[in-house]
């Protein structure tokens, strides 16, 4: 038995009709996707509540937002994870510098408020880190 493709963002192709088994096959990776991307999400949270609890610790010690030492630590080991689990070491990387870079931008807002209490506004005092990251603390 097929059912139709309702997807209609095709460029004005017609539908497609699909195979039912290839539907549910689709239907059970996608499921599995879902619960990937969310347990991505939630990862992601646990690691910006640890970097944000980080950067309040710089901040109250007067040490620099970024460590580059320890990001070269971490994209060396990184890249080696990624090597072992088959996952491209380049695209690895890419994803960890643009993850610490919104680290430090937070680091940078949270020494920033704590050097004026958070009065000048010069970094942005929204209460929240924009389309990506976690919320400000
Ligand atoms: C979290 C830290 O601050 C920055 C962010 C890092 C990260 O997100 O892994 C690593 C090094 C620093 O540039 C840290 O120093 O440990």
């Amino acid at each position: 038995m097929t059912i139709s493709n309702t997807n209609e963002a095709n460029n004005g192709t017609p539908a497609k009709e699909v195979d039912a088994d290839v539907r549910e096959e689709l239907t059970r990776l996608r499921d599995s996707i879902d619960n990937i991307d969310a347990a991505v999400v939630h990862m992601l949270a646990e690691r910006f509540k640890c970097t944000q609890r980080v950067g309040h610790l710089k901040a109250a010690h007067q040490l620099p937002a970024a460590d580059p030492a320890r990001e070269a630590q971490q994209i060396n080991r990184l890249r080696g994870l990624a090597e072992s689990a088959k996952l491209d070491p380049a695209f690895a990387e890419k994803l960890l510098n643009f993850i610490i870079a919104e680290v430090i931008r937070h680091h940078e807002r949270i020494a920033d408020n704590t050097l004026n209490g958070g009065t000048t506004g010069t970094t942005g005092t929204t209460g929240t880190t924009g389309t990506t990251g976690a919320t400000d603390k």
